[in-house]
């Protein structure tokens, strides 16, 4: 198997900081959708052109090294299958520069927080991540990066439209800006139908924790804007912040709610997952995501001490299907993750208690 960086460790060190509304924000994450004026987009470039495009991003960012800081390129031909999967898995780049594209390539920051991805939909893609609810400082970073790399290339601007892209809806700004939103209280108390509903009717749209035709999974949702056009990229940013630190007071009012009417209940279910999670033998990926959302839970009420929320968030990767398998160096069948999950999971806790 290969021997990247980002193979090492689960918990990306940018995701080990704690930031701004973290008992409720995983994270926060801004892109930005870019293409270069002399070459068609990547899904109608030729092989050469293709190549072209990577050639030149990654000729621009190593141009930019003084502004990006230390970054390594890496050509998705050079990794193999299940590392692919693992840059997925840990949110560095996107299911479809993986899964969809050629000649892509991501040129990657040691701490893991900015990714440039080359030739996914667009032939640039500025990704940078934050913990916590931190969505006007990953905007800046993806600004100042954005800044960094047009000094070096020629994008596609229309003076009326904005940045050109391959798909319209990213058309004017190329910007979609995101939160990672951990709500339990708003899905027990069954009002989380009313809140996403509400969300796509103010312009945002919600997906799954792996982004676009993915699922949520435990209780984890991914909100971001829809619209690119006719907005500033601050009127964007702004409008998600607002609305996102609306859902976070809704997420708490519930959370209190729940523990002035029903603590008990509450409190038995944060146990009996803590219980399953430390003595399990078999844990498949659906019941430990929602398990560990219990555990998350449990911590953010104090309930349970001395277990870090960085240790969950570690967990949270560390038992993806990919990862799993990178961890114990083994090829396995659904039934070999499960245990290894459940070993996995057991050992990680009964260590945090040591
Ligand atoms: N707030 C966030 N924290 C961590 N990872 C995120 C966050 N938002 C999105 N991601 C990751 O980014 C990847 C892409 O997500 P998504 O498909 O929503 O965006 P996109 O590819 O930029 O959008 P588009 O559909 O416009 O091309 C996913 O793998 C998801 O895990």
């Amino acid at each position: 198997m290969s021997d990247f960086a980002f193979t090492k460790n689960a918990l990306s060190s940018w995701m080990k900081g704690e930031g701004k509304d973290s008992d409720i924000v995983i994270s926060s994450r801004v892109r930005i959708a870019r293409n270069l004026r002399s070459l068609p987009f990547p899904l109608v470039a030729s092989e050469e052109q293709a190549e072209e495009v990577r050639q030149a991003v990654i000729a621009a960012s190593e141009q930019a090294a003084e502004e990006l800081g230390p970054m390594q390129p890496i050509r998705l031909e050079e990794l193999n299958e299940i590392d692919r999967q693992v840059l997925v898995e840990k949110h560095l780049v996107s299911p479809a520069l993986v899964n969809e594209s050629r000649e892509a390539a991501v040129v990657l920051s040691t701490d893991e927080s900015l990714s440039i991805m080359v030739n996914e939909e667009d032939h640039i893609r500025i990704q940078c991540l934050r913990p916590g609810f931190q969505v006007k400082e990953a905007w800046e970073r993806a600004t100042s990066v954005d800044d960094a790399l047009e000094a070096h290339v020629d994008y596609a601007f229309d003076d009326r439209r904005g940045y050109l892209t391959s798909c319209p809806t990213n058309v004017g700004t190329g910007l979609r800006a995101s939160v990672m939103i951990h709500m339990p209280a708003l899905v027990m108390t069954h009002q989380i139908g009313r809140v996403l509903n509400a969300v796509s009717q103010v312009g945002l749209t919600v997906r799954g924790i792996y982004g676009e035709g993915s699922e949520a999974q435990g209780n984890l949702f991914q909100i971001s804007n829809q619209i690119t056009l006719g907005q500033s990229e601050k009127e964007i940013v702004d409008n998600l912040e607002g609305i996102v630190a609306q859902i976070i007071e809704y997420e708490r009012q519930a959370r209190s709610r729940l523990v002035s009417e029903s603590k008990i209940r509450l409190y038995d279910r944060v146990m009996r997952s803590y219980g399953i999670l430390t003595h399990a033998a078999i844990i498949d990926g659906k019941e430990a995501a929602q398990r560990l959302s219990d555990l998350r839970l449990g911590v953010d009420l104090g309930w349970i001490e001395g277990l870090p929320i960085t240790l969950l968030n570690e967990l949270t990767i560390l038992t993806q299907p990919n990862f799993l398998q990178k961890t114990f160096g083994a090829t396995m069948n659904t039934s070999e993750k499960d245990m290894y999950r459940a070993q996995l999971i057991r050992d990680k806790l009964v260590k945090s208690k040591e």
